[in-house]
């Protein structure tokens, strides 16, 4: 007989405490759906829904509307089936249920994170506390402001930083191509090692994104490209060997980007979609399972964010 879970589900809104700038706009408050499985022994399991439609998730609204249909009792084959087009709730309800097997938490020290810096000039007064607190990767957004003056920013940000650290640059697809070339060229030759510039080009440029690839030492990581399974599994198929970003909330289920992970044993480096503690928990359990060639995960975004009160999420229910 098919397991039974009755169902609920809360929305939420959290303000960041300082706004998300990237070349996609700028992001101020991070919106999510909180959900609860209760199984026929009262076992509970929590998930969260996360889109990020900017990156090619459904939308908060699609989510909701998903929600607000199933009945207060849904079963695996319901979860099972939800359908590719809502990856953001594919994750969300699996790995509710997953999270009833009450999976250790997985413990990772700073270093073992990437600590996302602020765009712009803000970077050069941000890295050394977080350098204290332990971090010793560091991702940079780029194809923000106006070229030259990131490039100088760069060229100060890596004469300062200590020879061990690891740069990441993030453009969200932002830059020309001979913009990218730029920046590829400005990362040869450095103190410091900048690990890879992340979606330089936009998802339609792929073709020019494989050639950069192939043209320079520095990495090239999808993002945007791969933000779900789909889209995973196209970049592979076209040839691409490079990083894989892999944001395991909008990606889809959870256990397909596990096999998918597997079997063509990519590198990928998982990424946070700015998430609760909630998606958090079951998206580093991914990446501790999945990540190889010890790449930090892009987790080291909790800054962004004011630290959620320890019953916060009881006290979503509390109100039905
Ligand atoms: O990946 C990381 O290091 C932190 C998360 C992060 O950078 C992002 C999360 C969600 C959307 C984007 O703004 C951004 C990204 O493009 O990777
Ligand atoms: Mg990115």
């Amino acid at each position: 007989m098919l397991s039974k879970y009755k169902f609920s589900f809360r929305p939420i809104a959290r303000k960041f405490v300082r706004s998300l700038v990237t070349s996609h706009g700028i992001w101020e408050v991070r919106e999510a759906i909180i959900l609860r499985l209760t199984d026929t022994t009262g076992k509970v399991g929590w998930g969260e829904i996360a889109p990020i439609s900017w990156f090619g998730s459904e939308t908060l609204a699609q989510a909701l509307y998903f929600c607000r249909q199933l009945p207060e009792e849904i079963t695996q084959e319901t979860i099972f089936s939800i359908p590719d087009d809502l990856p953001a709730c594919q994750f969300g309800f699996e790995s509710a249920l997953e999270a009833m097997g009450n999976g250790e938490d997985v413990t990772i020290t700073n270093a073992q994170f990437s600590a996302l810096l602020p765009a712009g000039e803000a970077a050069l007064h941000q890295w050394r506390r977080l350098w204290e607190e332990g971090y010793r990767t560091f991702k940079w957004k780029i194809a923000v402001g106006e070229i030259s003056e990131e490039l100088r920013i760069f060229d100060l940000l890596t004469q300062n930083l200590p020879t061990s650290a690891k740069l990441r640059l993030d453009a969200n697809g932002g830059l020309s191509y001979p913009e990218a070339h730029l920046w590829l060229q400005a990362c040869d030759n450095l103190p410091v090692e900048v690990e890879f510039i992340e979606q330089p080009l936009p998802v339609e440029q792929f073709s020019q994104m494989l050639e950069l690839s192939e043209a320079y030492p520095t990495a090239i990581a999808l993002d945007e490209s791969v933000a779900n399974l789909k889209q995973l599994a196209t970049c592979y198929a076209q040839g691409w060997r490079d990083v894989f970003v892999v944001k395991p909330a909008i990606a889809g289920s959870p256990s397909r980007l596990r096999q998918f992970c597997q079997q063509h044993k990519i590198d990928a480096v998982f990424s946070s979609v700015f998430e609760t503690a909630i998606a958090r928990k079951a998206s580093l359990q991914l990446a501790a399972e999945l990540s190889r060639d010890n790449r930090a995960v892009g987790f080291g975004v909790n800054h962004f964010f004011y630290q959620e009160a320890e019953n916060w999420l009881q006290s979503l229910w509390n109100n039905p």
